[in-house]
This record gives structure tokens, C-alpha cells and sequence, in this order.
């Protein structure tokens, strides 16, 4: 099975310009995510675990080492070093994001939010509607809320659009960063069979969880992150 991602000796450092003051975040990581595999991502807070996940996605741009991604679209790319729009593309079209903070766009509805979703990675009009709907409504999102602007939706509720909009892509890669935080545990449990759904479908998956019983059978390897290191648990 050949890899979908590999990092080689990622680091991230900030400077912080006012303090005069740089922090180490994540420093010298290397691993690979197989195609279809899941890799779980533990540590204590503060070890750099979003960071790790947010340098994939190029929220932040890595201080050193590569990230190298094989894309459906034009093969093996280092999303280090590539140029944005092909970042734009890439999350359009292969690479979803999951947190717990919502971003989109203003006078957008949670339903025009998740169609958009659809329709940029391809899927046309009607499938795209049809889609959404699904996803709403696997994540139980009040239909009375689909026609409303979501900034003044609750933490779970932003959270389980992100997730709706995520997976209506049905994304080759899925970055998760704790997708399950504010969730009661009947939604989590939503969650965890869409997960295992998508990984039957092929989806490869990286996510940052702090419930290790939820992380039970859905990963194929966890790696613990401390000091900014990974280390294998398994
Ligand atoms: N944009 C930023 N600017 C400056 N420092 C940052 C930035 N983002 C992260 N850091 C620092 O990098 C370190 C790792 O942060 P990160 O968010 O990756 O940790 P984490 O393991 O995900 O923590 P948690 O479990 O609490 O979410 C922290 O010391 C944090 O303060």
C-alpha cells in the first residue's frame, strides 16, 4: 500500500515580533499516512498537535521539512512549497478540515454553506443539494437552522456543520482537529460511523482526539506527540 502523505522533519517555530521571543511548536516530525489509513494523533496540551495538522492543510506555513501530499490531480506535491493556488485547489477538491471553529462565508446560510461545500469538489448542482441534505440530516442539525446564517449557532452546532460540510466532499484526505469537542455522545457516535463509513470508501485520515475510547478500532496507528516529538504508541 503506497502512501497518500509523508512528512519528513516538519518543524514550526513562531516569532514573536513584539516579545522578541520564538516558540517551538512542532519540531523535526516524520511519518507517513498509508492510503486509506487512519492515524490518531495524541498528547498533552500545548505539544504542537494542531500545529502538525494545521502545517498539512498550510494554515501555517512549516519553518523547515516537507510535506509531500499524492494528489489525484497532478501526482506528488510538497504542500511546503506549493504555490496557492494550488493550496485553493487542493482543499477544494481533496483535502478536508475539520475544528471546532467555524469559518464561512458572511450572508452565507448553513445549508448554502454545505451545498458550496459539494459544488467545489465537483459534484453538480442537484447531487450537491441532495448531498447536503444527507449531511444535515446524518448530523442531526435542526432543519429549522438550515436557512440561518450559522455564526450565532452553539459550539456543537458549528461543530457538526463543519463536520457536514467536510464530509459532504467526501474528501481523499481528512484532517480532523478534535472533531468530536462539545459533542453529546450519541452525536459522537454519529461521527465514529461516518469515520468508518468514509475509511471503508478509502479516505485517509489524520485526527487529533482526546478520547482515547473513541480512537478504539477506527486507528490504524497513534502517535504521541510530546515536546514537539512523535513517538509510536502503536
Ligand atoms: N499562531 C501561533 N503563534 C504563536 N504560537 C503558536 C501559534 N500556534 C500555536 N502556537 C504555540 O505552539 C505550541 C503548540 O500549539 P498547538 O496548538 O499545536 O498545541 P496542541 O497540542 O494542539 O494543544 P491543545 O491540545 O491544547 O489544543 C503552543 O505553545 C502554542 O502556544
Amino acid at each position: 500500500m503506497g502512501y497518500i502523505l509523508k512528512i519528513e522533519d516538519l518543524s514550526k517555530n513562531f516569532y514573536l515580533h513584539e516579545q522578541k521571543q520564538e516558540i517551538r511548536s512542532c519540531n523535526h516530525i516524520s511519518f507517513a499516512l498509508n492510503k486509506g489509513e487512519f492515524v490518531g494523533i495524541v498528547g498533552t496540551s500545548g505539544a504542537g498537535k494542531s500545529t502538525v495538522l494545521r502545517c498539512i492543510y498550510r494554515t501555517y506555513l512549516a519553518t523547515t521539512g516537507k510535506v509531500l501530499y499524492d494528489s489525484l490531480a497532478s501526482g506528488l506535491i510538497d504542500l511546503v512549497r506549493a504555490d496557492e493556488q494550488t493550496i485553493i485547489r487542493l482543499r477544494k477538491a481533496e483535502i478536508g478540515y475539520v475544528s471546532q471553529f467555524l469559518s464561512t462565508l458572511p450572508r452565507t446560510t448553513a445549508k448554502q454553506h454545505v451545498i458550496a461545500g459539494a459544488l467545489d469538489a465537483g459534484f453538480s448542482r442537484q447531487e450537491a443539494a441532495e448531498r447536503a441534505e444527507e449531511m444535515l440530516r446524518y448530523f442531526r442539525l435542526n432543519e429549522n437552522l438550515w436557512d440561518i446564517y450559522p455564526n450565532t449557532f452553539s459550539g456543537g452546532e458549528k461543530l457538526r456543520l463543519n463536520l457536514a460540510h467536510a464530509m459532504v466532499k467526501a474528501p481523499r484526505l481528512l484532517l480532523l482537529d478534535e472533531p468530536t469537542a462539545s459533542l453529546d455522545n450519541d452525536t459522537k457516535l454519529l461521527v465514529k460511523e461516518l469515520l468508518t463509513r468514509l475509511k471503508k470508501e478509502g479516505t485517509s485520515m489524520i485526527g487529533i482526539f482526546h478520547d482515547l475510547e473513541f480512537m478504539e478500532g477506527l486507528c490504524d496507528h497513534i502517535y504521541n506527540i510530546s515536546g514537539g516529538r512523535f513517538t509510536a504508541e502503536h
